[in-house]
């Protein structure tokens, strides 16, 4: 069978950040077993808030496992400058672990305050009470993991807390694998890493806490509650 595409000239992106083709890639990934690789995609992350035109808010997530493990992403953001800077509209930022990333800088956030950055859109009492056991200086509330993820790895918050099975493997394999890649530390509320194996279940079942470069994941951690991570078990 012969299959035919025409793709619309429009959507060839020609102009891209070529870095990528630069590194080396780190020796565990030069040969991989194409069985122990699992592509996770979010097409629209945010989808809440790109219906309310919060359009800075989506990104489309594209996370690569291998053997369960998160360990390259992109992070694209189609709409990033809408208001500003509509003429550069969009962004990208990529990173594979043990490489780096690229599309931004990574940032370490500033000392002597603490920024969470949370749900906007489903919030509950587990999410709350793991905020307030955190005693943050403030919190930000933005749509999307990726967007989140955005905001920790640029420095703009010091970690993003999630005390809610809500969120699926197609929001974190990527946002996890550029945190990581950056730097940060990206896990559950028990201080461990999901697996995005093919035959994983969807749902994020024990919550999110990831930590930007320079913050002490195992410290902020150790501030969690215990019962409260006991509301997430495995
Ligand atoms: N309680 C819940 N029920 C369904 N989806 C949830 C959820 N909590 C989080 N999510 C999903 O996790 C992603 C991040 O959530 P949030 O923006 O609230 O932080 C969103 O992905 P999508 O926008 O791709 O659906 C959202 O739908
Ligand atoms: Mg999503």
């Amino acid at each position: 069978m012969k299959l035919c595409f025409k793709v619309v000239q429009d959507w060839i992106v020609s102009e891209v950040d070529q870095s990528v083709l630069a590194l080396d890639c780190p020796p565990q990934y030069k040969e991989v077993n194409p069985q122990d690789v699992v592509v996770w995609v979010d097409p629209l992350d945010g989808t809440s808030e790109y219906t309310q035109g919060l359009l800075d808010h989506v990104t489309v997530l594209i996370g690569i496992a291998v053997q369960g493990r998160a360990v390259a992403g992109v992070i694209h953001q189609p709409y990033y400058g809408y208001k500003t800077a509509p003429d550069t509209l969009g962004r990208t930022i990529w990173g594979l672990v043990g490489s780096g990333i690229g599309g931004i800088q990574a940032q370490t956030p500033p000392k002597g305050e603490l920024i969470l950055t949370t749900t906007r859109s489903h919030n509950t009492a587990l999410v709350v009470e793991a905020l307030e056991a955190l005693k943050p200086s403030k919190i930000v509330r933005v749509g999307g993991a990726g967007h989140k993820a955005l905001l920790v790895i640029e420095g703009l918050c010091h970690a993003y807390v999630f005390a809610s099975n809500g969120c699926k493997k197609w929001d974190t394999c990527g946002p996890e694998a550029v945190l990581e890649a950056a730097g940060g530390v990206f896990t559950d509320l028990h201080g461990n890493h999901y697996s995005y194996g093919k035959d994983v279940a969807y749902p994020d079942a024990q919550g999110i806490f990831a930590t930007a470069k320079g913050v002490d994941h195992a410290e902020l951690l150790k501030k969690i509650p215990q019962a409260l991570k006991d509301a997430f078990p495995y």
